[in-house]
């Protein structure tokens, strides 16, 4: 099933497009406010757009506004054939697992015991057949969420919306959760909404990340992490990145400074937009500037100390000069010796030959 999707919801400053190939799952990243939220309200039918069109494997869901040629359609939730599975599982409490799994079935026109047969075959497969004839109130809430994705399956969706399945469970029972998502998502058409890099990565084909309600970057997951044009999928794949535009000195910053780095294969075109990408274990981290080094050097105020793993990362704040925080991880040792707290002003340094730069 292809999904076609362009909406635009002024009142929330939302303007987003996109498309998500038949049996492909994409994931929307981005941060608190970006969109989200909004893009899986349009594509559920809970919320209609100013103008927007959204066509699901030829058929049209909606299509409202003036730039939008042909009939007005707006096809209420329960004729899309999108399943919308949420952070709280929203089962119904009266009625047992196996009830509600059947419910979709039952409400399509399936016949009672079909529809009960159907639903034993996808708690099964979900791996909670054994709690079948339990009440929603009687199951932990990973086995609440088991029998919420088995609903959702069992109503056979064209398309699926998973909105931050795990956000509201407990860790030690996510990794679990998310191997059975990852199976069962495999061959669906899916837009799943999440803040986890984990789930990002093993459940998502493609990852489109908004800001401000735009898409600022989009790509197959791992190219996107390896190489994050943007600063949230930036911090999400643990790496500090600085934009600014290309010269023969390196990246020219909008308050003039400069980062230099290494621009690849590719040289980009003087004066083109580009960003410096580099690892925090590449930062090395002083309380006075340091003299005659080739290194690229940065004044900044020290935002948190927090151990990362066996090291020490030290996280700088958004500068005045409009330079988004970065991090610096250094060993407990050179922690230790700069007894740094937050408010300190410190020197951030990185070699130019640790710094990848390409086009933004
Ligand atoms: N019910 C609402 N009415 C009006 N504006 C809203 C409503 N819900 C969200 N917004 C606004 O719309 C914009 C997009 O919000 P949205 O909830 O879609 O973002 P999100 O990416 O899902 O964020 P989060 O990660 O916090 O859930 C924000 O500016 C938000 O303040």
């Amino acid at each position: 099933m292809t999904l076609s999707f362009a909406a635009s919801v002024p009142e929330r400053g939302v303007d987003v497009a996109f498309e998500v190939a038949a049996g492909e799952t994409v994931a929307l990243l981005g941060p608190n406010g970006a969109g989200k939220s909004t893009v899986l309200a349009v594509l559920a039918g809970l919320l209609r757009p100013d103008a927007g069109r959204v066509e699901l494997d030829g058929r049209v869901l909606l299509s409202v506004g003036a730039s939008y040629d042909g009939p007005r359609v707006d096809l209420p939730p329960h004729r899309r054939r999108v399943a919308l599975l949420a952070q709280e599982p929203l089962l119904f409490p009266h009625l047992s697992a196996l009830d509600n799994v059947a419910f979709g079935p039952r409400s399509a026109g399936a016949g009672r015991s079909a529809s009960r047969a159907r639903a034993r075959e996808w708690l099964d497969d979900v791996g909670i057949g054994e709690l079948a004839d339990r009440r929603p109130g009687r199951l932990s809430g990973g086995q609440a969420q088991r029998a919420a994705v088995a609903r959702a399956l069992a109503a056979e969706p064209d398309l699926l919306l998973l909105d931050e399945p795990m956000a509201a469970l407990d860790v030690a029972v996510t990794p679990a959760l998310r191997q059975t998502l990852r199976r069962v998502l495999a061959e669906r058409t899916c837009v799943v909404v999440t803040h986890d890099v984990l789930d990002a990565l093993l459940l998502a084909d493609r990852v489109l990340v908004l800001e401000g309600g735009r898409v600022v970057e989009q790509g197959p997951t791992r190219d996107v992490l390896a190489r994050p044009r943007s600063a949230f999928a930036a911090r999400l794949a643990g790496l500090n990145l600085v934009v600014g535009r290309w010269s023969a000195a390196g990246v020219v910053r909008d308050d003039g400074t400069v980062v230099a780095g290494r621009a690849g294969d590719v040289v980009p075109a003087v004066d083109a937009p580009v960003v410096a990408v580099f690892r925090p274990t590449a930062v090395a981290v002083y309380r006075s500037a340091p003299h005659g080094s080739p290194r690229n050097v940065v004044p900044v105020t020290v935002a948190a100390v927090e151990p990362v793993g066996d090291l020490v990362r030290i996280r700088s704040g958004d500068q005045a000069s409009g330079l988004a925080g970065l991090s610096a991880d250094v060993t407990p040792t050179a922690a230790a010796e700069l007894e740094l707290v937050p408010g300190d002003e410190v020197f951030f340094s990185v070699k130019a030959t640790e710094v990848d730069v390409y086009p933004a």
